[in-house]
């Protein structure tokens, strides 16, 4: 693919990114040369072996980490050379985020964490911001639970509220991280849903790392990483061929 060619489809893209970590004998490395966007309006899963370098690929992607070398960018914007301050700004602003530990903030309730992007921000969401946090609480089940601690919560009801609150921006792109890995599989297969509509129904754009070829299955394409580099990039695909996939990507790790 000609990374150039396709930015106005691409939520993010990185060209010839790599990273390395440490120095010396001890230098690991963790991306060698990649280049790959996140297609707007897709949802793109992201796998590969243990140590293969999904995490840092993402954490790059979403300015949590920098790269060694190559760019990063987020739609039009570059962002391979931001300072802190901005990074911070551009994550609040245009990035979301959910986690295997959903990361809700356990002193606010669940209205309170749903307003955090926009009051971290330095400001409160909008009228019309307010109506969108008023329809996702609707629309994902939330009624009657807003003034909730997440500790009063559900696991899947907390992942919820964090779909919910990557949403409320109407971010860029959404980075999920192992989103169903602390639910049991109905629950999981629910978020996932969520997440899936999000995507048709919405017009967001989501990446997710997994390890669970289950998750992957409800992806419009998946990208597999083996050894710090994309070895794959396919459409739609069965759980049993991605498990098939994941088993000849993990024998050739164990033969090199
Ligand atoms: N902060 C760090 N310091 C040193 N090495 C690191 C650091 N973070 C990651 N690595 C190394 O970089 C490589 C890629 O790690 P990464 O966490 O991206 O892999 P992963 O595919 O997400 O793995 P997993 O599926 O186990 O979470 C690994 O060899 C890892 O040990």
């Amino acid at each position: 693919m000609d990374i150039r060619t396709s930015d106005m489809d691409l939520a993010a893209r990185v060209a010839h990114l790599s990273k390395h970590y440490g120095d010396g004998p001890h230098r690991v490395t963790a991306l060698d040369d990649v280049s790959i966007g996140i297609r707007r309006g897709q949802f793109t899963a992201i796998m590969g072996p243990s140590g293969s370098g999904k995490s840092t690929l993402m954490h790059v992607m979403a300015g949590l980490d920098s790269a060694s070398s190559g760019q990063v960018w987020l739609g039009d914007d570059e962002i391979t050379h931001l300072g802190d301050a901005a990074l911070t700004r551009l994550r609040r602003r245009r990035i979301g985020f959910v986690f295997q530990s959903f990361n809700l903030v356990p002193t606010l309730d669940v209205m309170g964490n749903l307003r955090l992007p926009f009051e971290l921000d330095g400001r409160g969401p909008s009228a019309q911001e307010r109506e969108r946090i008023a329809a996702l609480v609707e629309r994902l089940g939330l009624e009657g639970r807003t003034s909730h601690r997440p500790h009063e919560l559900s696991g899947g009801q907390q992942q919820r509220v964090a779909i919910a609150r990557a949403l409320a921006t109407r971010p860029d792109v959404i980075f999920a991280d192992e989103p169903t890995g602390a639910l049991d599989s109905r629950t999981g297969r629910e978020v996932l849903g969520l997440l899936r509509s999000a995507v048709v129904e919405g017009g967001q754009s989501i990446a997710m790392v997994t390890h669970d070829p289950v998750a992957a299955s409800h992806a419009d394409r998946i990208l597999f990483l083996a050894d710090g580099r994309i070895v794959s990039d396919r459409g739609p695909m069965r759980p049993e061929q991605i498990s098939e996939t994941m088993l000849g990507l993990e024998a050739q790790g164990v033969a090199a």
